[in-house]
């Protein structure tokens, strides 16, 4: 398995090892790919953290954490596989000085991952500790986590900085949503079938819904969180990635700079929204106390660290319009948000309605065919038609029912696991694909459409609306369809949270 490996063995340094997103996420991944022989047998691990770890205490913790967060029962085989990769280095990655002992761990002769899965503010200091270390050159490729600062100005900042040691070609800015089955499977669904990459425009479609829900609340993280905000956390990065790839033209080929560049434009033709029409176009909201899953949770102003006067939005609604010819008068509603029922992200096509009723008897109206893409959990695309119900009548009225025609891909592919986002992005960067990455300019277009909507927020004297955990958000969200004769999809995804 091993040998048909079409890329060289890694150094993988990951920085920040001992941080929330190494051990819930990059550790367990990196196991997987170790499961399923994806890594080359040449490649290392190397956890850098400022603690002062054994070796043996290192491994220990890597195993701690694959067991509590990887999924499955650990392989023992795998494990045995996984430790004999691991290395630790103790850097305080404030302390320039402190990076050379780093060189005794890597191969400047070999490709480096340097993951940089700490806060962004640190990310200067690595790049100098690095070079400082003489370990950067070409073969070098990093990856940045999100959010790459907190507005334009600071993303800037961070970039130029990165820049400084590090081509664009090296830097590989990760949004999570982009490794998501699902949200790869975008570019297929539109561009490898006729009968929706014909209908996918102002002709045919009224109006998309794409909706983040999540159950859970801000999980100890009430400091990092305050400062961003569902906008800055999900919208700027998430939410405008998955609109990109449903809105964008087709690229000319599947290589990373084709697929960003059609992105990007998308980016660009964001109709701004400020304090001109702030009030007609978003509804933020903070939630209180309630019921989640049957289970009593504190309200964001109740969690712990929380600080009483925050006006910080916990949900975002958004009505965006693509000034382009494809989407013009095509309304993007988006809606994002913690503690609300379930956890559940959807992206629904409303198809424009038949302009007669041949069918009087049964509707009104007929109802539009409707294109559901569930992104997670119970990944799925589904699609509803309207259907003779079967049977003769009397009167020779044909009766009608909405049905649908529904693909679940644990149904369809039920021998394959699917793999969590980071998995496949992590395997991409060893390879040395950007395609799946966040280009500079697209980070930056993206800050400048979501700055004018914060702006436009703090200049309000109201803060965000309340809502009681456990529900779909505050009213005003409802009322920002309603007030254009639509309403939310109601995701039939009741299950667990
Ligand atoms: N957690 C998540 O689910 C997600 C996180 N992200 C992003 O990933 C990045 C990391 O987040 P997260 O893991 O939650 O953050 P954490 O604070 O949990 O981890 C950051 C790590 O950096 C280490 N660190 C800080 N300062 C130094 C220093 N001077 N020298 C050495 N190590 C240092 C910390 O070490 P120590 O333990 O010693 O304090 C800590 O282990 C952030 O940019 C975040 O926005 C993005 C998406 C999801
Ligand atoms: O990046 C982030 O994403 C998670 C949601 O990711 P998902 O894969 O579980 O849908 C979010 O909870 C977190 O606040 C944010 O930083």
């Amino acid at each position: 398995m091993v040998s048909d490996l079409k890329y060289e063995p890694i150094d993988f340094v990951l920085f920040g090892t001992k941080g929330d997103l190494a051990r819930r996420k990059l550790l367990p991944s990196l196991y997987q790919l170790e499961k399923a022989g994806l890594l080359h047998d040449g490649t290392k691990v190397i956890g850098v953290a400022r603690q002062d770890f054994s070796q043996t205490d290192y491994v220990e913790l890597v195993k701690e954490n694959i067991e509590k967060f990887s999924g499955d029962t650990l392989c023992k085989d795998t494990w045995t596989k996984f430790q004999a990769r691991l290395d630790y280095v103790q850097v305080n990655l404030t302390d320039t000085a402190s990076y050379t002992e780093l060189c005794e761990h890597v191969d400047v002769e070999r490709t480096m991952v340097c993951y940089f899965a700490t806060a962004p503010s640190l990310f200067g200091d690595i790049c100098k500790g690095m070079d400082n270390a003489g370990i950067i050159d070409d073969s070098v490729r990093v990856v940045l986590e999100k959010p790459i600062g907190q507005d334009l100005e600071s993303s800037k900042a961070i970039n130029d900085k990165v820049a400084e040691y590090f081509t664009e070609k090296q830097i590989y800015r990760i949004d999570h949503y982009l490794g998501k089955e699902t949200v790869l499977n975008l570019i297929a669904l539109r561009f490898a079938n006729s009968i929706f990459a014909t209908n996918w425009d102002h002709n045919c479609i009224d109006h998309v819904q794409i909706s983040v829900a999540e159950s859970v609340g801000i999980e100890g993280r009430w400091g990092y969180f305050d400062d961003a905000g569902q906008m800055r956390d999900m919208v700027q990065n998430h939410l405008l990635q998955i609109l990109s790839l449903v809105a964008m033209e087709p690229p000319t080929t599947l290589d990373a700079d084709s697929i960003r560049d059609e992105k990007l434009k998308v980016l660009k033709a964001l109709r701004p929204i400020n304090a001109s029409n702030i009030n007609e176009k978003s509804v933020r909201g903070q939630y209180s106390s309630g019921f989640v899953s049957g289970h009593e949770v504190p309200g964001y102003l109740e969690e712990e660290d929380a600080n009483q006067k925050s006006r910080t939005e916990t949900f975002v609604a958004l009505k965006v319009e693509i000034d382009n010819w494809r989407w013009a008068g095509v309304p993007f509603y988006l809606r994002t948000g913690k503690r609300l029922p379930t956890k559940v992200s959807e992206i629904v096509i409303y198809f424009k309605r038949q302009p007669h009723n041949l069918f009087g008897a049964s509707f009104s109206q007929l109802p539009p065919n409707k294109l559901v893409i569930r992104l997670q959990p119970e990944e799925g695309v589904e699609v509803t038609v309207m259907n003779k119900v079967p049977g003769l009548t009397s009167t020779g009225a044909m009766d009608l029912q909405k049905s649908k025609l529904d693909l679940s891909f644990s149904e369809e592919f039920a021998d394959q696991r699917i793999a969590d986002a980071y998995e496949k992005l992590l395997l991409e960067v060893m390879i040395g694909n950007q395609a799946l990455f966040v280009r500079r300019d697209e980070v930056e277009q993206a800050w400048t459409w979501v700055d004018s909507i914060i702006k436009a927020w703090k200049s309000s004297s109201e803060g965000p609306e309340q809502y009681q955990a456990g529900t779909w958000g505050p009213v005003s969200s409802i009322g920002l369809l309603a007030k254009e004769g639509r309403s939310w999809y109601e995701s039939k995804i009741k299950k667990k949270g």
